[in-house]
C-alpha cells in the first residue's frame, strides 16, 4: 500500500504505515481486584504505543477507571442482540456503557472450551460492530493437527470468511485480526516469525478476496501465541505483523513493558524513507 505525499510541488510515494498495537489478554487472571488495579496502574505509565489490556469482566470497570476505555478491551460479548434471561452473559451495550472500545471475539479458548462455533463467532462480530466506535479483535488460527495436515491457510480462510460474512466493507476499519496458532498458545512454542509472516500474508490475500486490496493492506493483523520479551522483536520485524496479542507475559509487568517497547525496524525504515522522499529536490 502506498500513499502520495505532496512535497515541494512533487508527489512522492511512501509506504502506508499501519499503526502497531500490543494487546494483553489477562484471561481468567489475576486472582484479585487489588492485583488487577496494580497491574493496570503500572501500565498507565507506559503510553508510548497503542496498548490494550483485556481484564476479566468483574475487573473491567476498575481497570477502565485506571487506564481509560481506549486501553481496555472486553474478553467476550454475548452473541444475542437483546437483554433478559441469559444468565452469565454480558451484552454489547453493557460493555459499551463502561467506555470499553475493543472486544475480543473468537479466541480459541472460547471456541474449544465454551463451544463458540463459527456461527456464534460471526454473531459476536456483528454485535461488536453494532456498537458505536467499538473495534472487534477477531481471533483465528489452526490447531497442531491442522498445521501438520498443511491446511493452516484453509482453516484461517474459512474462519475469516465465516466471521466476516455480511460485514460491510465500511466497518472494516473497526476490525483487527489476531492470528493465534492454537498450538502456540500457552505452550512456549512460538511460531517461527517467517512462518507466521506467511500466514499473515495469506490472511491479507483472503481479506483482499472478501473485500479489496485497500482493506487487505489497512487491516491490522496481530500475532499471538507464547510471545515473550525474547521473541517479540523478531516477530515484529515481519512486514505483515502489526502487533502482538500476549497472554501469560502480559501478567508480568517487566515482561509486558519489554514487549511494549519492541524494536520497530519497519517504522524506522519507513520514517527514514519518508524523510528522504519528502526532502528530495524538485527536478527542473
Ligand atoms: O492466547 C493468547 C492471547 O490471547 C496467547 O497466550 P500466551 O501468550 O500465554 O501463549
Amino acid at each position: 500500500m502506498l500513499v502520495l505525499i505532496a512535497a515541494s510541488a512533487v508527489a512522492v510515494e511512501v509506504p502506508m504505515l499501519r499503526k502497531t498495537l500490543v494487546a494483553g489478554n489477562w484471561k481468567m487472571n489475576p486472582g484479585s481486584l487489588a492485583e488487577a488495579t496494580e497491574l493496570a496502574s503500572s501500565l498507565a505509565a507506559h503510553e508510548a504505543r497503542d496498548v490494550i489490556v483485556f481484564p476479566p469482566f468483574p475487573f473491567a470497570h476498575a481497570v477502565t477507571s485506571v487506564l481509560g476505555g481506549d486501553k481496555v478491551g472486553s474478553q467476550d460479548i454475548c452473541h444475542l442482540d437483546t437483554k433478559g434471561a441469559f444468565t452469565g452473559e454480558v451484552s454489547g451495550p453493557m460493555i459499551a456503557a463502561l467506555g470499553i472500545k475493543t472486544v475480543l471475539v473468537g479466541h480459541s479458548e472460547r471456541r474449544v472450551f465454551f463451544g463458540d462455533d463459527d456461527d456464534v463467532v460471526a454473531a459476536k462480530v456483528k454485535q461488536t460492530l453494532a456498537l458505536d466506535d467499538v473495534t472487534c479483535m477477531l481471533c483465528i488460527g489452526e490447531t497442531r493437527d491442522e498445521r501438520d495436515q498443511g491446511i493452516t491457510v484453509d482453516i484461517c480462510n474459512v474462519q475469516l470468511s465465516k466471521a466476516l460474512a455480511g460485514i460491510d466493507a465500511a466497518l472494516m476499519d473497526r476490525v483487527v485480526i489476531a492470528y493465534e496458532p492454537v498450538w502456540a498458545i500457552g505452550t512456549g512454542l512460538v511460531c517461527e516469525p517467517e512462518v507466521a509472516q506467511d500466514t499473515h500474508a495469506a490472511i491479507r490475500t483472503c481479506l483482499a478476496a472478501i473485500y479489496d486490496e485497500d482493506i487487505a493492506a489497512n487491516v491490522r493483523v496481530l500475532y499471538g501465541g507464547s510471545v515473550s520479551p525474547a521473541s517479540v522483536d523478531d516477530i515484529m520485524s515481519m512486514p505483515d505483523i502489526d502487533g502482538v496479542l500476549v497472554g501469560g507475559a502480559s501478567l508480568v509487568p517487566d515482561s509486558f513493558f519489554r514487549i511494549i517497547r519492541f524494536e520497530d525496524p519497519k517504522a524506522t525504515a519507513i520514517a527514514e524513507e519518508g524523510v528522504k522522499n519528502i526532502v528530495q529536490p524538485v527536478s527542473a
